[in-house]
């Protein structure tokens, strides 16, 4: 799965063969955003010298497990995309799907347009700003994150920006349990309910990702 770069830094992984089955149709526009990241990621501050040789597993197929539990035709909003996960991995992934990428940061709200625009992504948007600034004036059917923070506090920012019998999606690593010890208050004031943790991608990666899934409100 490692291919040598000639000595100019780590080497980079090849693409695994479970690629092709969680992007189907896509698989070449995620290639491009796969490579690209590979090339300039590292540069841009984006992803970590010592990620480059997980990228895919690790980073692009760890994004991609959240894909086939976008709902049809919903809106999606990923909360503190940064180089793209895994917000942009699902826009790809999912051209039925309206993805707004949420990012603060100016260098990576460029670098994410800068991609949309390349891999022509009509279905894909950045709104650059704090989750809490779009509170009250924006809404989404599903919420996605990774590597924002902890539930306790992430919940709060993401609650208020769900509509009506939405979902939270995030991906956690394996301390999410002690994360909902930790924010049942949290929890219960967001009438965060229907709780899972899900282990997927066990079948196409080597160790399988955990999904915080769970709805908010009053049953419907
Ligand atoms: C550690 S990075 C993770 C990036 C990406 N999700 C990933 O997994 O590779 C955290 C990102 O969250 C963004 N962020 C931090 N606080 C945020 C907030 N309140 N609202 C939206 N994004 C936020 C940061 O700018 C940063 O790009």
């Amino acid at each position: 799965m490692k291919q040598d770069d000639g000595g100019q830094g780590a080497p980079l992984e090849t693409e695994p063969a479970a690629a092709i089955d969680m992007a189907g149709a896509q698989i070449d526009t995620l290639r491009a955003f796969a490579a690209d990241l590979a090339a300039r990621g590292e540069e841009l501050g984006l992803i970590g010298p010592l990620e480059l040789p997980r990228l895919w597993t690790r980073h692009i197929l760890n994004s991609a497990v959240l894909a086939p539990l976008l709902r049809t035709g919903g809106r999606v909003a990923d909360i503190g995309t940064g180089g793209g996960m895994p917000g942009l991995v699902l826009g790809i992934i999912r051209p039925d799907v309206e993805v707004f990428l949420v990012e603060p940061m100016e260098r990576r709200c460029a670098w994410l347009n800068e991609q949309i625009e390349r891999l022509e992504l009509t279905n894909t948007h950045v709104k650059r700003g704090r989750a809490e600034e779009f509170h009250g004036a924006f809404e989404a059917d599903q919420i996605t994150a990774r590597a924002v923070t902890a539930l306790k506090k992430l919940v709060p920012l993401t609650v208020p920006l769900l509509r009506e019998q939405g979902e939270l999606l995030f991906l956690k690593g394996a301390a999410i349990h002690d994360e909902i010890e930790a924010a049942q208050k949290v929890l219960r004031k967001h009438k965060v309910r229907d709780i899972e943790v899900l282990e997927l991608g066990a079948e196409q990666l080597a160790e399988s990702t955990r999904v915080f899934r769970a709805k908010v409100g009053t049953h419907g």
